[in-house]
């Protein structure tokens, strides 16, 4: 369970994100808004990787502001268009990414296998192309044992046959650890894959369960 507590974003003058009092119960969900309508500003803020007015508290006693690093570590994200050091090799990120997240060995060999992605992990991450490189975060956005997943426009970039494969990884991992999935989207859910599917809105500068 995610609480959303007086929460507020502003970009200068500008209040892009304003959320009173918010709980997101355990589950997976479409946070669906048009663009510029603030699910990046909200699923970053709720990661952790852009200051905010306000909190957010895992399970009723892991606050963003009072315990970041525990919650860190248990929220993970994936950007919607990831940047990631180019000198970098993928495997030395989820080398980074398993150390800070306190990942199980061998963790990261699923996934790479599932979305065969070892025969480049070892290149640098110039190499990758824009899907290679969305598929990296991905990856690292399951490692450890998150209590919750904020994947900002997951379906961008991938291609058809990831896609199934996805939604295999956020389903199983729903099922078998609990794991809560933030997914934004300017578009309607169409994944008949993933089941039971809530949906969030993020409009009026705000968010909100129904329209
Ligand atoms: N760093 C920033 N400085 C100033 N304004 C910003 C900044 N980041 C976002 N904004 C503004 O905040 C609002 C929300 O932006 P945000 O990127 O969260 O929207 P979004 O719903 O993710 O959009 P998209 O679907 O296009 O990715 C927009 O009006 C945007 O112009």
């Amino acid at each position: 369970m995610l609480h959303i507590k007086n929460f507020r974003k502003v970009y200068g003058r500008y209040v892009a994100l304003q959320v009173d009092n918010f709980i997101i119960t355990p589950g997976i969900y479409w946070v669906q808004g048009v663009n510029g309508s603030g699910k990046s500003t909200l699923l970053k803020a709720l990661a952790g990787i852009i200051a905010f007015e306000g909190d957010s508290i895992l399970h009723q006693h892991v606050s963003l502001k009072q315990q970041p690093t525990a919650y860190r570590r248990l929220v993970n994200f994936a950007e919607a268009e990831p940047v990631f050091p180019d000198f970098l090799t993928g495997v030395e990120l989820i080398k980074l990414f398993s150390a800070a997240k306190k990942a199980p060995p061998h963790q990261p060999d699923y996934y790479l296998e599932s979305m065969q992605m070892t025969a480049y992990i070892g290149d640098p991450v110039s190499t990758y192309s824009s899907g290679m490189l969305k598929k990296l975060a991905l990856v690292l956005a399951f490692l450890g044992q998150p209590a919750c997943i904020l994947l900002d426009e997951p379906l961008t970039t991938l291609d058809a046959d990831s896609l199934p494969i996805l939604y295999d990884w956020i389903a199983n991992q729903h099922d078998q650890q609990g794991t809560t999935f933030l997914l934004s989207s300017h578009q309607s859910f169409a994944g008949q894959a993933l089941p039971r599917v809530q949906n969030l809105f993020v409009e009026h500068n705000t968010l909100q369960s129904q329209r």
